[in-house]
C-alpha cells in the first residue's frame, strides 16, 4: 500500500467517530518572514512525513459570499468540494483549522496535501526532505491575491499582465 493510500485507507476506521491526530514535533512558526508567519523546520524532516491532520470548518456557499469575503478569513480559507441535495458539484469554501492555515505559498511547495471530504479533514505532509531551518509552504496556484515575495519574475504593475487577482487553493 503508497503512502498516501494510507493517509486515507486502512489507518482509518471510517465506522469510528475516533480520529487519530498527528503533528510532527519538528516545525516552529516565525512570525516575522516576509510573508507575515510562516511554518519553518527547526529539525530536518524525512520527505513523506506526515506534518499535520487538520479539522476543516465547510462554510456555506452564501455565508461565504455574504460574510466570510469580506473579511481577513476569506485569505484563509481553501477550496473545498461539496454536492447540493441533488448531488451537483459545487466548490465551497472551508476554513482548516491547525498548521493549514499557516502554510505560506511557494510556487515549488515542499508540503503536499490530501483532502478528506468524507471526514472533513485535510492531512498535509513532506514531499521531500526537508533541511532545519527551511520553510515549508504548499501552492496556493496561480491566480494569487498578493505580491509573492519568492518570485522576482512578476511583472511590474502596468505591464497590463493581472497576475494578482484570486487565491485559487486548488
Ligand atoms: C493562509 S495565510 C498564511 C499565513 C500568513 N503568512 C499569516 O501570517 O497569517 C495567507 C497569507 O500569507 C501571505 N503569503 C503567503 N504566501 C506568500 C508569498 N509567497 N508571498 C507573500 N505573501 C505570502 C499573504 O498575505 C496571504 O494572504
Amino acid at each position: 500500500m503508497g503512502f498516501l493510500t494510507s493517509l486515507n485507507g486502512p489507518d482509518y476506521d471510517h465506522s469510528e467517530p475516533q480520529i487519530p491526530l498527528r503533528r510532527c514535533a519538528d516545525l516552529v512558526i516565525i512570525t516575522d518572514t516576509p510573508k507575515g508567519r510562516g511554518v519553518f523546520a527547526s529539525k530536518s524532516i524525512p520527505a513523506r512525513t506526515i506534518l499535520d491532520i487538520c479539522p476543516v470548518l465547510v462554510l456555506g456557499i452564501e455565508e461565504n459570499e455574504n460574510h466570510i469575503k469580506k473579511t481577513s478569513l476569506y485569505h484563509y480559507t481553501y477550496n473545498w468540494p461539496i454536492k447540493d441535495e441533488f448531488g451537483n458539484p459545487h466548490v465551497a469554501q472551508a476554513v482548516i483549522f491547525g498548521l493549514g492555515s499557516m502554510f505560506n505559498h511557494a510556487r515549488y511547495q515542499n508540503v503536499g496535501w490530501v483532502r478528506d471530504t468524507e471526514r472533513q479533514l485535510v492531512t498535509y505532509y513532506s514531499l521531500q526532505d526537508i533541511e532545519a531551518g527551511e520553510e515549508l509552504c504548499i501552492s496556493y496556484g496561480d491566480r494569487l491575491t498578493f505580491k509573492d515575495t519568492d518570485n522576482t519574475d512578476v511583472p511590474s504593475e502596468g505591464d497590463g499582465i493581472d497576475q494578482l487577482n484570486q487565491i485559487q487553493l486548488d
